[in-house]
């Protein structure tokens, strides 16, 4: 990994049902998310957390939904941060609620369209958060970005006009568990492949991600990976406010990371939901920082002498 890594804070609660996220910034720098990227001999710049940008007043007939100014302001801020940093280097963003991604991977969606090439999207979540404004009930709009990204309908005007749609087809959910109804529908109807926990509990981690790589891969697409909190089991992840029993294991996590930074072909990376409010004397961000470290390329051995 040759390209510099941009640390980007994303303090957004906004969009989640309880406060606490904005602290996610500041607990991945306290669990030394800097320091493991600089042991990895790769070169860091922390560019310190976004600030909203100014609110225009918006008002949506769901009545359910919350903080639609909030949501526009963070994805306009985002969605420029993510396109010019990702033309600089590796941007990892550090959550902040989920609702953030719909600037980060619109900006990426752009980045890709600038280059040429198509924008992927790995989404691990025990969510798929896939509903429109029209179809959420908790109005916790970080429930809603993937369903931005992709274009489905209802976002226009309320939030930012996307300059690149990702393609459903171009998006891979693992380790979901937790659908709504609504939400069901409108992922079978756009085609986003969506591998739930039985799959993973059936077919394994491993083969699912290697089919998802290898598409990539055939398309000489790029990867932007979307890594919530409650991917994870709460029992080894327990700082997130939406925990999902029978979640996804250390090792699992670990090993999809280390394919992940093995395909060479990842380029911008979420970490979201991290509540340093609801952790556990920081063990939450300590592993999202030891996962990221595997993602950007930390092992235990090289490949060739993995066993002996
Ligand atoms: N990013 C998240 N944690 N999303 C959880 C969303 C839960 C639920 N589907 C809702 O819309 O309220
Ligand atoms: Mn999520
Ligand atoms: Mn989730």
């Amino acid at each position: 990994m040759t390209k510099p890594c941009i640390l980007i804070g994303a303090p957004v609660q906004d969009g989640a049902g309880r406060l606490g996220c904005d602290m996610g910034p500041s607990a991945y720098r306290a669990a030394g998310l800097r320091e493991v990227l600089l042991d990895l001999d790769i070169e860091v710049y922390d560019r310190g957390n976004v600030a909203l940008a100014p609110l225009r007043p918006i008002v949506h007939p769901n009545a359910a939904v919350r903080l639609l100014a909030e949501y526009d302001a963070w994805t306009r801020v985002l969605s420029q941060v993510a396109f010019e940093t990702g033309g600089e280097g590796f941007p990892i963003f550090l959550g902040g609620d989920h609702s953030l991604s719909a600037g980060t991977i619109s900006g990426m969606a752009r980045r890709a369209a600038h280059e040429g090439r198509p924008l992927f999207v790995l989404w691990l979540d025990a969510h798929p958060d896939f509903h429109t404004l029209e179809t959420t009930t908790s109005g916790n709009l970080h429930g809603t970005p993937m369903a931005y990204v992709t274009g489905q309908p209802g976002f226009m005007p309320f939030l930012p006009a996307l300059h690149a749609t990702t393609e459903p087809e171009h998006v891979c959910m693992i380790g979901i568990r937790s659908v709504d109804p609504a939400e069901r529908t409108a992922l079978r109807a756009a085609g986003v492949t969506v591998h739930d926990m039985r799959a993973v509990d059936e077919e394994g981690l491993a083969p699912l991600l290697r089919a998802f790589l290898d598409r990539v891969a055939a398309v000489h697409g790029v990867l932007h990976v979307s890594l919530d909190v409650d991917f994870l089991d709460p029992g080894i992840a327990p700082g997130v406010g939406t925990t999902v029993p029978g979640g996804a294991t250390f090792r699992e996590t670990h090993l999809a990371m280390e394919m992940l930074h093995d395909s060479g072909l990842v380029r911008s990376l979420d970490l979201v939901e991290l509540n340093p409010f609801l952790d556990e004397r920081g063990r939450t961000a300590l592993l999202m920082v030891d996962l990221a470290a595997s993602l950007m390329g930390r092992r235990i051995f090289d490949r060739p002498t993995r066993s002996f």
